[in-house]
């Protein structure tokens, strides 16, 4: 029973959250109209919105300390407090978290509208990144061409924002100290409401790194057999132009280069979804009827109105960098999304529907608690989906693959490795990106070493190295997206570990996997599809938003409350067995040695 005050507090709350989903659904639509719209003009639109509900904050945050809200007994109210209280950037004075806000600004227009002249067509200086630098990063087989775009990128976007790192560091670093952290690598770890947090993933990738390491020696094989002793060294580190992405953070864009059976069924639909005509807008209703199948949501009529699954051809003032968004009132989500015609961009298609999904689920929370258990969990639900998607018994399902395609276990390994190369690959990337991130708040990278001291982190955790020597005259992190807006990333790593955790528990509900038996039926085939017991598994843990501490929700939906790696490693042991007898037997260097590569402080 709750006391007077208890009541007193909750009346308070229920009008907070009521208003702050009114003037988050403002801060929203103006930040929409700016990421698709960019300009001066737009952007200093949503700087005044969101200066205002800064404010608006500010003025709460004192009307909430009057409230002993640490001494009440029920939890509920304790918790809405307790995050209530956390004020993130809001917490700075209006000048500073208006310049907090334009250098973000700033460096997402910059990196958003960055181009570069091409390779073979010098006369054309308007490329970029989405989708034509992308492209060639991807297709391209010719060392000096990816070098070219590698360079030319990492000039136009990295080397242009790195004038405006340090203030927005200094910032971020203000704000985290003024809502009692020591600085914004501590206000990070604290979303994941786990002391040990940084000791766990520390633990989780040394039970990872061993099947990395294994994947690497492969691939290097393949892209010496491919490009020769002289560009690919056979104990040194990969060189990243080479991997299929600008950033050498998932590799299954050379899947062609590297397939364990090249004659065998190629699981790259792409030709396919080409052939067969397939839009952006199929390859969402595609990714909407899997949710639908499982008794989960289908899209608000509005989100077909409102989203944009292509861009615009007319102009490139427009933030390409695929994202999902809530607008806190209950009926507007959308998807922006540079969307080509793709197997990649289908698997982001149902990335970026499954974020749409967690907003609809927990649409009847609080404000307070409209996010993921934790932000990890928020990344996990689309890609949950993909893994299913992808399997080629799903293909043929779909008619992306030929019904009478012999799937043998030779076509299984190369559907386990070419799921492999998007995400065994992709969890040394994802933990350099914040271990770097964690040690420039802290002050151990200092503004002078920012570019040696990220091609360190690179080349010790994740054995690549840049195509060309390196100084501080670069500033190559800021050739990522998530550097230059801000966005925390460990979230990834986190959601590559539990969505294997939660493809388990979701196979085990529609009866395809036996925990016991974990062999009779492969994790790796198992597909979800037309499931309702995986769906509805899925929704009683959607539902729940940030309400409980995300150990709870991952209890309710695997029965044990741990982020554990031994799901992944479960569904990935036969690519394991695999890459360790033909490393044997082609005598692979496992590992790398130091590169060779200069970085001029
Ligand atoms: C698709 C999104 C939007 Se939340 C994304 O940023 N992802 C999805 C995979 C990892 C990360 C990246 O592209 O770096
Ligand atoms: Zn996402």
């Amino acid at each position: 029973q709750d006391t007077d005050a208890e009541v007193e507090a909750r009346e308070y709350l229920n009008y907070l959250n009521k208003e702050m989903d009114r003037r988050t659904n403002l801060n929203m639509l103006a930040a929409w109209n700016y990421a698709s719209n960019i300009s001066e003009e737009n952007l200093a639109k949503q700087i005044a919105v969101e200066a205002e509900n800064a404010r608006f904050q500010k003025e709460q945050w004192r009307e909430m300390m009057k409230y002993p809200w640490q001494s009440y007994k029920n939890d509920d109210i304790k918790r809405q407090f307790s995050m209530f209280a956390i004020l993130g950037s809001a917490a700075l004075p209006d000048e500073k978290f208006i310049e907090y806000q334009k250098t973000l600004g700033d460096m997402e227009s910059i990196y958003s509208q960055a181009k570069v002249c091409g390779f073979k067509n010098k006369t054309n200086c308007d490329m970029h990144l989405e989708p034509e630098i992308t492209a060639r990063m991807a297709q391209s087989r010719d060392p000096e061409e990816l070098k070219h775009y590698w360079v030319e990128w990492h000039k136009a976007s990295g080397a242009k924002v790195k004038h405006l790192y340090p203030k927005y560091v200094e910032l971020a670093n203000e704000a985290a100290v003024m809502n009692n952290f020591t600085d914004t690598a501590e206000y990070w770890l604290w979303s994941y409401e786990d002391p040990h947090f940084q000791e766990e993933i520390a633990h989780l990738w040394q039970q990872l790194k061993p099947l990395y390491l294994q994947i690497h020696a492969y691939v290097r094989r393949k892209l010496r057999e491919k490009y020769g002793e002289n560009i690919v060294p056979r104990k040194r580190p990969i060189p990243a132009h080479l991997l299929g992405n600008m950033w050498a953070q998932q590799w299954n864009l050379i899947y062609d280069l590297t397939t364990p059976f090249p004659g065998k069924s190629s699981v790259d639909v792409t030709p396919q979804m080409l052939h067969q005509g397939y839009t952006p807008r199929k390859m969402f209703r595609l990714a909407e009827e899997f949710f639908t199948s499982m008794n989960l949501s289908a899209m608000p009529e509005t989100f077909w109105e409102y989203s944009i699954l292509e861009k615009p051809k007319d102009r490139n003032n427009i933030v390409c960098h695929a994202s999902a968004w809530d607008f806190y009132d209950g009926k507007d989500y959308r998807i922006k999304q540079c969307t080509t015609v793709s197997a990649d961009e289908l698997s982001t298609a149902h990335h970026e529907m499954g974020h749409i999904e967690y907003f609809q689920q927990y649409r009847d929370q609080p404000h307070i608690y409209k996010n993921g258990a934790n932000s990890g969990f928020h990344e996990a639900v689309g890609d949950v989906i993909a893994l299913s998607v992808q399997t080629p018994k799903h293909l043929r399902k779909i008619g992306l693959m030929e019904p009478n395609t012999v799937i043998d276990p030779e076509a299984e390994l190369n559907h386990l490795f070419h799921v492999g190369l998007e995400k065994i690959v992709f969890l040394p990337f994802a933990y350099t990106m914040d271990l770097w991130r964690w040690d420039v708040f802290r002050g151990q990278i200092t503004k002078d070493h920012y570019n040696c001291a990220w091609w360190k982190l690179r080349t010790d955790i994740q054995g690549v190295e840049p195509p060309v020597d390196r100084s501080e005259d670069s500033f190559d992190p800021g050739a990522k997206y998530h550097i230059v807006a801000g966005v925390e990333y460990l979230r990834y790593f986190v959601s590559f570990v539990i969505q294997f955790q939660f493809h388990q528990a979701m196979c085990e509900a529609a009866g395809q996997f036996d925990r016991r038996n974990p062999m009779s039926k492969p994790l790796h085939e198992c597909d979800v599809y037309q499931s309702k017991e995986a769906g509805n598994l899925l929704g009683s843990m959607l539902r729940l938003g940030s309400s409980v501490p995300w150990q709870k929700a991952m209890e309710i939906m695997t029965g044990q409350g741990k982020m554990d790696a031994s799901a992944l490693l479960q569904y990935f042991s036969p690519l394991q067995q695999y890459l360790e007898r033909e490393n044997k037997r082609t005598g692979e260097y496992i590992g790398w040695t130091a590169s060779e590569r200069k970085c001029v402080q």
